[in-house]
């Protein structure tokens, strides 16, 4: 009678190495993913190595190291023969083993596990490999003969379908008494071929419930899941068989949704997909604590059903897919840092060291240091470590503006809380970092905006070095002419931004010294260049009271004006009305003037140039 050899015992049998591979694949850069033309923030060092710009600081990279790392260029085949290959023959001797494809949406998972017509991706590959290993034991020995099977199946919202069979419920995940993941009801066709295979997995794959979301046209909503099984089975006395299951899936892709721009359905669908993902990231974690505490396998369906592939008797290889565009970024960081604990399991921490990105752009080191507070290393020592590790330079990564210093001191402390948060603070927190990513991107608008501002400031106050030394007191000349020697650091943006509306302009008393009527460097300027000197010097005529009430009413205009109202303003057409309108409908009220800014199409030069119309217009000049 044939007897059944638990899993167990069949690993116990071989020294068994358990620990899950990690592989990283980065997928080509797609110009269509990069609206902004930011270039990538990811790159691959070599084949084992990647680095992605450090967010607390733009001038740094991180590294990370995991056992492959799938440059853009790599090639179907070669993922296939470096990550799933080896593993493949364990199958074959009654274990387990199990590929998943992990990362963001539209990063290559799909591309990865399926492939297309041209480029088959793992699932056929492995399959195909399973017949030939198949063979290869039937030809060198008659002593066992063996069959192949399949089951599909995907977890959609939460629900086990069969997608061999139409119509299907949400079927069970039992275990039995040799800790087997087992689903009762579940189609388990047997497989003759390789082509037999493509008959029945073909169609069943076009069951698999995908969706188009904003970033990703055929954007998978499930979690499909490929179970090959291998029956082994002596053919003579005592007749012993052993199962081997080989768990090939197609991760749903981890979802931020204000991106992916999901509503209604596709909200709810999303919402599954980040939990059961978020609980794979918690087994992960136990795991990684290891200790024998509590794995909430059990908290979500896909975790329960890979309980038996990730850190018991299975050979799991994980391929974590990650995109280059920088509108990927904070998805991307999550990833590698998912992925780098996951390496953890087996107690080989991955490394992690801060670089010096070479490509820096002049000026931004300064202010970096300053504001990022991100690894709070002294210069030197990074540059030290830079030379030790022999870095070559990264031309293709582009360093890009730091965010303002409050919001990386809330990243910074909120990833601090996340790493010792319970599971309901850190979605919170994680909802937080998001909101606080879409704040870091209209920073990085206005800073923009305001560099460019800044450089033509640096112009104007080159041509105006004549009248500063003529007609201004030492004061005043030694602030003018101090800044642009900081040239490295150029007129730092964000203190431009910080500077509020000038607080005094005067009805010239001839004795008020010129140097309490301190400008912002932006609207000298603005001043040159709608005007000439005069225009420099408009409000400086003007009485300080008379300025700010004035100013005062434009901005009651702005915040409570109707339409019409709005027109009556100087340079403020129908269009420009309907944006305010807009804009206050969003954001509430212009706190100040130069709120203005915030609007499409209001440069520095025409809020400038509306400034000073509208406060001469009230005032009658
Ligand atoms: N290595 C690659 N080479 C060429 N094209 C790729 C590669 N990886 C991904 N792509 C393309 O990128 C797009 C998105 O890939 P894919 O659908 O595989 O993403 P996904 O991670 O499975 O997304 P989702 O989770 O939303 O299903 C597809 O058009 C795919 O063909």
């Amino acid at each position: 009678m044939a007897q059944r050899v638990a899993l167990s015992e069949a690993a116990a049998g071989s020294k068994r190495t358990s620990r899950v591979r990690v592989a990283v694949r980065l997928r080509p850069y797609m110009d269509k993913q990069d609206e902004k033309g930011e270039g990538p923030c990811v790159r691959g060092l070599g084949p084992q190595n990647l680095e992605i710009i450090n967010w607390r600081n733009a001038t740094e990279t991180l590294h990370y190291q995991f056992d492959a790392f799938h440059g853009e260029q790599t090639s179907q085949q070669e993922v296939f023969v470096s990550s799933v290959k080896p593993i493949l023959p364990h199958i074959l001797n009654g274990q387990n083993a199990s590929v998943f494809a992990y990362g963001p949406t539209g990063a290559g998972k799909t591309h990865t596990m399926l492939g297309s017509q041209e480029q088959p991706g793992i699932i056929p590959r492995a399959v195909k490999e399973v017949f030939n290993l198949v063979a290869a034991q039937e030809e060198e020995q008659d002593s066992w003969q063996y069959s192949v099977g399949m089951s599909y199946l995907e977890i959609y919202n939460e629900k086990v379908l069969d997608l061999l069979s139409s119509g299907s419920q949400d079927l069970p995940i039992r275990e039995d008494k040799d800790r087997n993941i087992l689903i009762p009801g579940l189609t388990d066709t047997p497989l003759s071929s390789f082509s037999d295979f493509d008959r029945h997995f073909i169609p069943a794959s076009l069951k698999r419930t995908t969706a188009s979301t904003k970033l990703n046209q055929r954007s998978s909503r499930s979690h499909a899941v490929l179970l090959v099984k291998v029956l082994k089975s002596q053919r003579r006395p005592p007749h012993r068989q052993q199962t081997g299951k080989l768990y090939l899936v197609d991760l749903a892709g981890s979802e931020d949704n204000r991106r992916t721009g999901n509503q209604g359905i596709r909200l709810k669908e999303s919402g599954a997909i980040n939990l059961s993902l978020f609980t794979l990231s918690k087994v992960v974690d136990a795991l990684n604590a290891g200790a024998g505490g509590r794995v909430p396998y059990r908290d979500s369906k896909l975790t329960r059903l890979l309980q038996d592939s990730l850190g018991g008797s299975a050979h799991s290889v994980m391929i974590t897919n990650i995109a280059p565009e920088y509108s990927y970024y904070f998805d991307t960081f999550t990833a590698l840092n998912f992925a780098a604990k996951s390496k953890q399991i087996v107690n080989r921490p991955f490394v992690r060291e801060t670089v010096l990105a070479p490509a820096i752009v002049p000026g931004k080191r300064g202010r970096d240091e300053q504001e990022a507070g991100g690894s709070g290393e002294p210069q030197t020592k990074r540059c030290k470590e830079k030379k030790k590790a022999g870095q070559p330079a990264s031309p293709s990564i582009q360093p890009h503006s730091s965010p303002d210093s409050s919001v990386l001191e809330r990243l910074l402390a909120l990833e601090k809380m996340m790493m010792g948060s319970p599971e309901k603070e850190r979605l919170n927190l994680l909802k937080t970092v998001a909101q606080s990513r879409k704040e870091i991107q209209m920073l990085k608008e206005k800073q923009k905006e305001l560099e460019n501002n800044a450089s033509m400031f640096k112009k104007t106050e080159v041509s105006e070095k004549g009248l500063f030394k003529t007609d201004l007191p030492p004061l005043h000349r030694k602030q003018s002419t101090a800044k642009p020697r900081r040239q490295q650091a150029v007129v730092t943006p964000l203190q431009v931004s910080q500077v509020q509306p000038l607080p005094c302009a005067v009805l010239c008393k001839s004795s008020q010294p010129l140097e309490k009527k301190k400008r912002p460097p932006a609207e000298i300027c603005e001043g040159k260049e709608n005007g000439g000197q005069d225009d420099v010097n408009w409000e400086m005529r003007l009485d300080s009271e008379l300025l700010e009430r004035s100013r005062k009413k434009i901005l009651q205009t702005l915040n409570s004006g109707s339409l019409k109202e709005l027109k009556s303003l100087q340079l403020i057409g129908d269009k420009k009305a309907k944006l305010i309108m807009g804009w206050r409908e969003i954001n509430g009220v212009f706190t100040q003037m130069d709120d203005l800014r915030k609007i499409e199409g209001i440069t520095a030069k025409r809020f400038s140039s509306f400034i000073k119309a509208n406060i001469l217009s009230s005032l009658g000049k």
